[in-house]
């Protein structure tokens, strides 16, 4: 059995160059940027007016001014600033050359024609040309693109942007005891819900998902669902990874010609992990307990598909305080459903009690994975531990 970071590292040499693909800002929420986006604006474009009132020139101050003109946001002002004149202007305006302050309205008295600034601000209401970003400036690759990262892309007048494709990921449950959500249950059978939240998993973090049909406990079964997966980016098989008779899942795999990057690890949960290439596909076998191939989902396949797209920084765990004492660990690394909280003001973290790999109800309830090296030794209230957020993707 080799360790969880050894095998992270041979599954993410398993991405191949992220693919790249050019689309509109409208889709571009969530997607890796692949090249560096450039400004073909200066923001502002000119120095514009911070509020709605007069443009006017310090060095006429303690004058009364005489207004010859008016500004808007979209109709510029064409004079040009003359001693103890004063413009009308608006938010979002050009401020003309030779006016150096705005004043809000509410702190002149206009007669007519005729201003008094009642009371000057401290700053000069204007904001200056290229404030913001400047024509030319870089949005650098490598991040995936946020709500604000949108907003920005759109005022520098960058309309399409160069992302990773999204990595298609066939997903394939594999058991005689399984039906579909919905179906009715026979005898002796479940439902599979693996697939759905290994699709859901992948879905947060960027992937196109397809489910294929749940594959039964036969070779010829399974080969033809692997069939199914060759123009897939990555295969996700479920269950079937074990020792038993029926686990059939690397038997196939092996003679389909998968090259092999290891099988079986030092985790607990998922111990009987497998991952290779099968013909410039990356598989990665996930067992079937519904908490392993989940936690398997989240520790192995989310990094890999956010590599696929060029993504680099990859380490998830966060620190909090632990809540409760904890015996010595066994010689795998654990992964223990948690609930986080606050103590005395702390950010705090304490394992269920039940940790069996087959229940969802807690994995549900949790919000984080604590995380326990093998071997570790026995933990006392109060210490700083290691944890993966659950729920959410980024
Ligand atoms: N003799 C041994 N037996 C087992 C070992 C072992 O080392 N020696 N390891 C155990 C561990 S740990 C795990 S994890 C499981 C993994 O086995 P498989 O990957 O072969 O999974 P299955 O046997 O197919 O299923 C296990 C369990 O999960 C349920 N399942 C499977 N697929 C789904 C699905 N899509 N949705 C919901 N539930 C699913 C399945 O019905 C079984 O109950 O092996 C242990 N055994
Ligand atoms: O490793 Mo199994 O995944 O402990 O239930």
């Amino acid at each position: 059995m080799i360790s969880v970071d050894e095998a992270l590292q041979r599954v993410l040499a398993l991405a191949p160059q992220p693919k790249p693909e050019l689309i509109g800002l409208e889709n571009a929420l969530g997607r890796i940027l692949l090249e560096p986006a450039v400004s073909r604006m200066t923001q502002p474009p000119f120095n514009a007016a911070a509020m709605d009132g007069y443009a006017w020139r310090s060095a006429d101050a303690g004058q009364s001014l005489r207004i010859v003109g008016e500004a808007a946001a979209g109709h510029p002002w064409t004079g040009t600033a003359q001693p103890g004149t004063a413009i009308r202007i608006f938010t979002g305006a050009a401020v003309p050359d030779g006016f150096d302050r705005v004043e809000m309205q509410e702190n002149t008295r206009r007669e007519g024609d005729l201003l008094t600034i009642t009371e000057a601000s401290h700053g000069t209401h204007i904001r200056s040309r290229g404030c913001d970003f400047a024509e030319a400036d870089e949005l650098p690759a490598g991040r995936r693109l946020t709500a604000a990262d949108i907003g920005l892309l759109a005022a520098m007048n960058v309309p399409q942007v160069m992302v990773a494709r999204r990595p298609k990921v066939a997903i394939m449950a594999s058991g005689d005891e399984l039906v579909r959500p919905g179906d009715t249950p026979r005898d002796g059978q479940i439902i599979s819900s693996n697939d759905l939240a290994i699709a859901a998993l992948a879905q947060e973090v960027g992937a196109e998902t397809t489910l294929l049909p749940i594959a039964a406990d036969t070779e010829h079964s399974l080969r033809e669902c692997f069939h199914m997966a060759r123009d897939a980016d990555l295969l996700i098989t479920i269950g079937g990874a074990s020792v038993g008779d029926h686990d059939l899942v690397g038997k196939v795999a092996a003679e389909l010609g998968l090259e092999r990057a290891f099988y079986k690890i030092a985790m607990r949960p998922g111990k009987p992990l497998m991952a290779g290439d099968l013909h410039g596909t990356a598989m990665l076998g996930l067992p079937g307990n519904p908490v392993s191939s989940i936690v398997c989902g989240k520790i192995f396949m989310q990094p890999l598909i956010r590599r696929m797209q060029g993504f680099t920084d990859l380490d998830q765990t966060r620190k909090a305080m632990l809540g409760v004492d904890l015996v010595a660990e066994g010689n795998r690394q654990h992964y223990l459903r948690a609930k986080l909280d606050r103590q005395d003001g702390q950010p705090t973290i304490t394992p269920f009690d039940r940790q069996d790999s087959s229940l969802l109800s807690i994995l549900s309830q949790a919000d984080a994975l604590l995380v326990r090296p093998s071997g570790d030794r026995a933990r006392a209230k109060g210490e700083m531990m290691e944890y993966l957020p659950l729920h959410g993707g980024s």
